[in-house]
């Protein structure tokens, strides 16, 4: 599927993605789980900050291959897992068109699937989300974008001959 579905950028830092993710885990805390199924490579991330919080050291990984950059192409499982997903928690990042995530509840039909960010095309294949983000808004990561130099506003409307 073409990027061109995206007209928007949802830009989330590594601060607000650890708040979110913390408050995402107030509403785990009460339950037991056997471990954490993360589901490469984006659930890896908030995998690791659930486990600290939920004192979680059991941590297994479905292995995916889905988008490159904004394009959508074909789902490759690289690595699948043995059970069901009883008792276990199952992390992504986020859920769009819900894809990755429908193949992902075929394979552990059981688990407790949870995303940070959700979008709603994808939304009812998981049983919990932390934040609802439009269909039309791509999500950028603080592991994809990093902090550079912008010009002042001046400068950049002089280089483009807009002021005197
Ligand atoms: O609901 P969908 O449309 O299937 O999209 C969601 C999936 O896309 C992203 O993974 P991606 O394939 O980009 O790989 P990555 O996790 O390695 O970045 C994201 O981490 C989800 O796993
Ligand atoms: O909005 C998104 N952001 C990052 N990766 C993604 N993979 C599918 N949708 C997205
Ligand atoms: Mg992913």
């Amino acid at each position: 599927m073409s990027s061109e579905r995206y007209r928007n950028y949802f830009t989330i830092t590594w601060d607000r993605l650890h708040r979110d993710v913390r408050a995402l885990c107030h509403q785990l805390v009460e339950r037991d789980f056997v471990g954490i199924v993360a589901i490469t490579r984006g659930g890896l991330i908030p995998a690791a900050l659930i486990a600290r919080e939920l004192d979680i050291r059991l941590i297994d990984t479905v292995c995916i291959s889905s988008y490159d950059k904004m394009a959508q192409g074909r789902l490759d499982v690289l690595k699948g897992i043995d059970h069901d997903g009883d008792g276990w928690l199952l992390i992504d990042d986020l859920v769009d068109t819900g894809k990755t995530a429908g193949a992902v509840r075929r394979m552990l039909p059981k688990a407790h699937f949870v995303t940070v960010y959700a979008k709603p095309d994808g939304r009812p294949l998981v049983d919990q989300y932390l934040t609802e983000v439009s269909q039309d808004s791509w999500i950028q990561f603080p592991w994809d974008t990093g902090i550079s130099f912008v010009e002042p506003l001046v400068d950049q409307l002089r280089s483009r001959g807009e002021s005197s």
